[in-house]
């Protein structure tokens, strides 16, 4: 029997980050960070620059200490980095010397040590038409465009069959056209094969065009999750269907109302009646985490439609 429930296949409890301070106390980065994600799901983390993003998403992937807390993937506490977690960073890391092919089949080599060499090939070149690049096995880095070595970063972390895909803005440094390629092509790969993912984004609408939920940070220190939003949009995913849905734009202002509260310092984010603006202008179902009172000296980004 499994020891897993669909329903809690990622559980953060209470993640905690405090950066050393050589001159003063550490600094709390995120202080209780709460999430839980179904198996399958695509969440979205969205929030000011610098709040703790990618903090969140690198302890995740357990390449960043814990301070506190917990982080548990299909009922197991994680405790480092593992092949069970992909990560896309926004650059690809390619190695130079290697080709596209070389580059997926050094992962793939270590994930499956028992299959024969021409299985794993397979694999490779499997994932690797599915980013588009069927025609492109054998070219190095150098021979390729930044959308293109993001394509086979994409491919190597995909072709590792992880539990969980970890995206920290994988789409940060391309041109907008480029951009909604990839996204189309994760979407793809994400509506055949299931894989649990968090992206981070500053990208409200492709957070929205991305995800099942979004998970809106509050700004740091001490930044925690703030409002998470249920999206209402089946998959298979489609732009135009999504673009053109009735709630699209009530989802994306709701969105844009949380991120410029946190603009505002000192803001609580309630309303006199007690109740939080992200709400007014949704009829999907959103779920509100405890509040706190957040001091925030540090905020940096003025409210955008990306932040
Ligand atoms: N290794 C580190 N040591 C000390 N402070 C750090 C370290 N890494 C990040 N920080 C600080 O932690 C805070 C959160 O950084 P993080 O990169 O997680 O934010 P982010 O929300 O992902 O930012 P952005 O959206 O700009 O990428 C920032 O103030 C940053 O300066």
């Amino acid at each position: 029997m499994s020891n897993t429930n669909d329903n809690r296949y990622v559980e953060i409890f209470n993640l905690t980050k405090a950066y050393p301070n050589p001159y003063a106390d550490d600094v709390v980065v995120v202080d209780g960070f709460d999430l839980i994600m179904r198996k399958g799901e695509v969440v979205s983390v969205i929030g000011h620059s610098g709040c703790g993003k990618s903090t969140v998403l690198t302890m995740v992937a357990g390449l960043n200490e814990t301070s506190g807390g917990s982080i548990a993937v299909a009922g197991r506490e994680i405790s480092g980095p593992g092949p069970d977690r992909a990560v896309v960073f926004q650059s690809p890391c390619l190695l130079p010397w290697l080709t596209s092919l070389e580059n997926v089949l050094l992962g793939v080599d270590q994930v499956y040590p028992h299959g024969t060499k021409a299985e794993r090939r397979q694999i490779c070149e499997h994932y690797l038409a599915a980013v588009g690049l069927a025609d492109s096995m054998n070219k190095y880095p150098r021979e390729m465009s930044g959308g293109m070595q993001q394509r086979v970063g994409i491919a190597r972390a995909i072709a590792l069959k992880p539990r969980m895909l970890l995206l920290d803005e994988p789409f940060g440094r391309l041109d907008s056209l480029t951009r909604m390629d990839l996204q189309d092509v994760i979407i793809d790969i994400l509506n055949r094969e299931r894989i649990t993912t968090m992206i981070i984004t500053h990208d409200v609408d492709e957070a929205i065009y991305m995800s099942d939920r979004v998970c809106m940070m509050t700004s740091g220190p001490a930044a925690k999750v703030g409002q998470l939003l249920d999206l209402p949009f089946e998959r298979p995913r489609v732009r135009s269907e999504v673009l053109e849905h009735p709630m699209y734009y009530d989802l994306r202002g709701s969105l844009v109302s949380f991120l410029e509260q946190q603009d505002h310092s000192g803001d609580d984010s309630s309303n006199d009646d007690g109740t939080m603006h992200v709400f007014q202008a949704m009829t999907t179902t959103t779920h509100e985490l405890p509040a706190r009172e957040i001091a925030r000296e540090n905020k940096e980004t003025p409210l955008a439609a990306a932040v």
